[in-house]
């Protein structure tokens, strides 16, 4: 039975790795996995992943969302795989070769879940990227669909906004993984930062979301682990309303 805390994916967004390991030494017993990103892989690379995997019950995301011709990503992807990381990205993009050579490069080591649109990205910046406008007018659409292709290429789940969870999960099954960033909670849903498509931890649950990705609500607050607690409190009263399978009651 998994608990609030395990939900909570925590972001080491820092571009130092002494303040990375402050925070996985804060934090360890409050988050059910610590997430590394470009910014700290691109300095400190795999050592950094093998401290943060040997420092205790918290899992590891390899966040480094590949993008690239097939045989490329498959080839970064055994890297991933060699390492001590529970979950991966890959961006859906725009070809399912893509996505099937992540997931052969993963090789059942790391679960692989598909990028599907940032939450940072609104409809307005799609249509000005080009994207056709019944495309955009329903964001849930085009998601679903780059759910749909990594689904079919074999990918564990996706990473989606909490926007969209819940077709995912009617559409793709229970067990296809939704993990969700753009999370703020009531308390700072004022600050969205560069985020565009926020939920709140409760609502993210609500809807399905397997795990929830928060970063700043927690670690730019007074107390983080005080932050972290209540999150992980308003995720255990959500898990109240939804039965295993992950459906909501009511
Ligand atoms: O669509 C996506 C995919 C990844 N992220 C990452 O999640 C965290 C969010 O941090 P906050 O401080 O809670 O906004 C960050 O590491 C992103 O790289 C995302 O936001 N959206």
């Amino acid at each position: 039975m998994r608990s609030g805390k395990d939900y909570i994916i925590f972001p080491l967004d820092v571009a130092d790795d002494d303040d990375a390991r402050r925070l996985v030494a804060l934090l360890h017993q409050e988050v059910g996995m610590f997430k590394i990103g470009l910014e700290l892989f691109v300095r400190y690379g795999p050592a950094l992943v093998q401290w943060v995997a040997a420092q205790g019950r918290a899992g590891v995301f390899l966040d480094l969302k590949l993008h690239d011709i097939p045989v490329t990503v498959e080839r970064a992807m055994r890297g991933v795989a060699g390492l001590p990381v529970d979950l991966t990205t890959v961006h859906c993009g725009e070809s399912r070769p893509m996505l099937e050579g992540a997931v052969r490069g993963g090789a059942g080591r790391v679960k692989v879940l598909g990028v599907t649109v940032l939450t940072s990205v609104s409809a307005a910046q799609l249509r000005a990227a080009g994207y056709a406008d019944d495309m955009v007018a329903d964001l849930q659409r085009l998601v679903l669909h780059k759910a749909q292709m990594a689904h079919e290429a074999g990918c564990a789940g996706v990473v989606c906004s909490g926007h969209e969870v819940a077709t995912i999960k009617q559409r793709l099954g229970a067990a296809f993984l939704a993990v969700t960033p753009g999370i703020r909670p009531a308390w700072s849903l004022a600050k969205k930062d560069d985020q565009a498509r926020v939920v709140t931890p409760a609502m993210a649950v609500a809807r399905g979301a397997d795990y929830l990705v928060i970063g700043r609500p927690i670690r730019d607050a007074a107390d983080p682990v005080a932050a972290a607690r209540r999150v992980a409190a308003e995720i255990e009263n959500a898990l109240d309303d939804r039965d295993t399978d992950g459906i909501i009651n009511k």
